[in-house]
C-alpha cells in the first residue's frame, strides 16, 4: 500500500455527519489515504468514528488511525477494515504497531528533528512505511505544534532520508509543486479540506496538482 499523494487528516471539531460528508468528498476526488484524528474523543467513541469512516471510504482510500494503536485493533476486531495508523514520537512504539498489525499494515510516524532520524535508523528495517514531516507553515490544527520548517526545511529532511516524507501544517494547494520539487511524496491536510466552501473541489485541486507532478 503506498502513502503517496493526499491524506485528509480528519478534523475533530466536526460533528459525525459533517465528518463523513467531507471524507466522502475528499475520496471522491482522489484523496489517497484518510487519517482520523480525534484528540478530544474517548476511545469508544473514535471507534465508532472509525468504523464510520471505513464505512464510506470502502475500498476507495486507505484508512489510518492516529495516535490510537487500541481503537485500529478494536475497530479492525468489529469488522472494519482499518489500515494502520499514523504514530508520533510519544505515541506506542512502531514496532509494537507492526507486530500487532501485520506485515501489510500501513505505518506512518512523525519525524521532523535529526534525532527522529536517529530512532527511525535504530528500528528493524519496515517497521514504518512513511515519515509525516512539518510544519510546512503556521497551523491552528495542533495545539504546541512543532517549529516551522517551511519548504526548505521540509526539503532539507526528505533528503535525509529513504523513506517517502509526507507534508504537514498548514499546507496549500500552491505549495505543491514547491514541496513535491524538494521530495515530498504527498501533502497531509486538515484545514484546505475541511474548511473549504467545497472540500470536495478542494481536495481535487490537490489530487490534480499532485497528479500533474508525477
Ligand atoms: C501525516 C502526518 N504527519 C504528522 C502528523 C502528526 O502526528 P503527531 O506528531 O502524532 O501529532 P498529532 O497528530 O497526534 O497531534 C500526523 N498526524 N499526520
Ligand atoms: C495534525 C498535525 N500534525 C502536524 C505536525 O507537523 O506534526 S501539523 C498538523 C495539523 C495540520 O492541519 P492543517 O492542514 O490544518 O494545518
Ligand atoms: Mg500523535
Amino acid at each position: 500500500m503506498s502513502p503517496a499523494g493526499l491524506h485528509l487528516v480528519t478534523d475533530g471539531r466536526l460533528r459525525l455527519d459533517r465528518l463523513l460528508i467531507v471524507v466522502d468528498a475528499a475520496v471522491r476526488a482522489g484523496a489517497a489515504v484518510v487519517q482520523v484524528r480525534g484528540k478530544e474523543a474517548s476511545a469508544r467513541e473514535l471507534t465508532e468514528t472509525v468504523v464510520a469512516v471505513s464505512q464510506v471510504v470502502d475500498d476507495r482510500a486507505a484508512v489510518l488511525v492516529n495516535d490510537r494503536l487500541d481503537v485500529a485493533l478494536a475497530a479492525r476486531h468489529g469488522g472494519a477494515r482499518v489500515d494502520g495508523v499514523h504514530l508520533g514520537q510519544d505515541d506506542l512504539d512502531p514496532v509494537v504497531a507492526r507486530h500487532l498489525l501485520g506485515r501489510d499494515a500501513l505505518i506512518g510516524w512523525t519525524a521532523h528533528r535529526d534525532a527522529h532520524l536517529r530512532a527511525l535508523a535504530s528500528l528493524p528495517e519496515g517497521t514504518v512505511d512513511y515519515l509525516g514531516v512539518g510544519l510546512v507553515r503556521p497551523t491552528t490544527s495542533k495545539a504546541d505544534g512543532p517549529p516551522v520548517l517551511g519548504v526548505g526545511g521540509f526539503g532539507s529532511f526528505a533528503l535525509s532520508t529513504e523513506l517517502p516524507c509526507i507534508a504537514i501544517g498548514g499546507v496549500r494547494v500552491t505549495d505543491v509543486p514547491d514541496l513535491a520539487a524538494v521530495g515530498a511524496a504527498g501533502v497531509a491536510v486538515v484545514t484546505a479540506v475541511a474548511d473549504a466552501p467545497d472540500p470536495g473541489a478542494a481536495a481535487g485541486g490537490f489530487v490534480d496538482a499532485l497528479g500533474a507532478l508525477r
